[in-house]
Formats: C-alpha cells, structure tokens, sequence
C-alpha cells in the first residue's frame, strides 16, 4: 500500500521537466530530516493522522494527513478523466520508502511520463520507462547515506544548495561514481534566497550545469 498526503494537478516547478503541466502524488513519511525542508509536514506517518482515500483527494494546505492506496486504487483515479496532464511526478516525504514499480508500470502502460523526486536515501523500485530526479540529502539528520543504486538510477541529479560547502559535497559525492545514465547535474537555489541563487548561478556557468529554480514559488501556485 501506497500512503498518500495528497493528489493535485499543477505545472513541474522544478528540474528539467519545469514548465510541463503534471500531477504531484506526495507519499507521507520521509526519515532524511533536511534542516530546510519545505514539506516538513510529511515527515511523519502516524496512525491518528490516516483519513480516507477519498480525503487526501480534497484536502488543501499542509496538512500531515494520510490515506492508503494500493497501485490500482491510484491509477485509478488518476486516469478517471479527472486530470488533463499526463505526466506524473511522485514525491513526498521520500516517496522511496515504498515499491513503486507497480503504479509507474500501470501508468507508463497508460502512456503517461512518470517521474520520481526523491532523496537517494532509499533504494529506487519503479519501472524501467520512469524518469528519476535524485536530490542527494549529503550529511543529514537523519544520518542516512545516499545509495549508489539511486545515483546510478537517476536521470537527472538536482542538488539544493546555499553554501560552497553543498558543492563541495556534490563533488565528494560524485568523484567516485561513473553513473552509466551521465545525468543532467542541476543545482537549485535554497528557499529561492537571493545569496543562493547568486551561488548557483556562478557555479553552473563554470561548470556548465543547469540552473533548477523552484519556479512555482515565483508563480505563487501549488
Ligand atoms: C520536498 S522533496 C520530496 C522528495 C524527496 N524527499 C527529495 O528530497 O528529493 C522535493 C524536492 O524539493 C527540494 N526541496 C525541499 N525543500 C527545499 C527548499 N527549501 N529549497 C529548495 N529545494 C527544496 C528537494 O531537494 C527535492 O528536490
Ligand atoms: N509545482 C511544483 N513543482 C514541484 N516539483 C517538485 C516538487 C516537490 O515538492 O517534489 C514540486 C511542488 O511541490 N510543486
Ligand atoms: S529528503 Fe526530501 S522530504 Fe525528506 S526532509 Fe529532505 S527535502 Fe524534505
Ligand atoms: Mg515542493
């Protein structure tokens, strides 16, 4: 089963598919601790804060609130006519801790894009067709380590960053592997602060990387 926080139908803010209208699942529970975290309030998946299915689809605001779904339940609702985009992004919380593969193979048989965001702190179970986005959590809270099955997996790595120090990790991080994929390497601006955007821009020019900005933050949308 699938704990899902919510369900909505917005634009990809955020890493190489920015712009492209898409439909966020965000899973509850993440164990990563990211002093930063924007979505704090899926940390946790505690039994009191499980609604039914029906509610996580109506739900608005942050809210630690949780619904089971199996794979089909999902992919049925998801393809009920109810949405126009036909890319799915699945986030959280870490969407990781559960197997995606069932639900990413339904989709993509469905001819729907399916993408993963996710912290590389746990191992990466989805379909073969799935884009996956690893944000590499270096050195966290949690004290969990990023798995090379996740950097080898990913398509594109979007590293968050406010201090020379957050490069200086990606390299550590990165020197060792080969990664056969050779993903995109994108940095993206803490909190949309100006100091880390002046960073991340600097840094992609001279290392030609990409840019991610969180461009839904601007937009002032979901
Ligand atoms: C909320 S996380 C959920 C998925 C997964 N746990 C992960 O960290 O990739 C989704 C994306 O938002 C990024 N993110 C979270 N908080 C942020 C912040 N304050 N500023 C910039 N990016 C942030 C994460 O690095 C990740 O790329
Ligand atoms: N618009 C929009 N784009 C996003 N890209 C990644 C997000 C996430 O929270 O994983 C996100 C999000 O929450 N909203
Ligand atoms: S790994 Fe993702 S969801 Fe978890 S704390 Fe970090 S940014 Fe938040
Ligand atoms: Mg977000």
């Amino acid at each position: 089963m699938l704990a899902v926080n919510e369900v909505f139908e917005t634009i990809q803010g955020e890493g190489g598919f920015t712009g492209v209208p898409a439909v966020f699942v965000r899973l509850q529970g993440c164990p990563v601790g990211c002093p930063w975290c924007d979505t704090r309030h899926t940390w946790e998946q505690l039994p009191q804060d499980e609604v039914a299915a029906n509610e996580v689809l109506t739900i608005s605001g942050d809210t630690p609130k949780w619904a089971n779904y199996s794979a089909q339940q999902l992919v049925d609702v998801l393809t009920d006519g109810r949405f126009t985009a036909r890319h799915l992004v699945i986030t959280g919380g870490e969407p990781c801790l559960f197997d995606l593969t069932e639900l990413t193979a339904k989709m993509s048989d469905c001819g729907w894009q399916c993408q993963i965001e996710t912290s590389g702190c746990a191992e990466v179970r989805c379909d073969e067709r799935t884009y996956v986005t690893v944000s590499p959590k270096i050195n966290m809270k949690g004290g969990l380590p990023v798995l090379t099955q996740a950097l080898e997996r990913a398509d594109e790595i979007k590293h968050p960053v406010s201090m020379q120090k957050h490069i200086d990790e990606l390299d550590q991080l990165l020197e060792p592997c080969t990664l056969a994929r050779k993903p995109q390497i994108c940095l993206q601006p803490i909190s949309t602060q100006k100091r880390a955007t002046e960073l991340a821009i600097a840094t992609c020019i001279a290392r030609n990387w990409r840019l991610s900005v969180q461009t839904h933050k601007y937009l002032n949308i979901d």
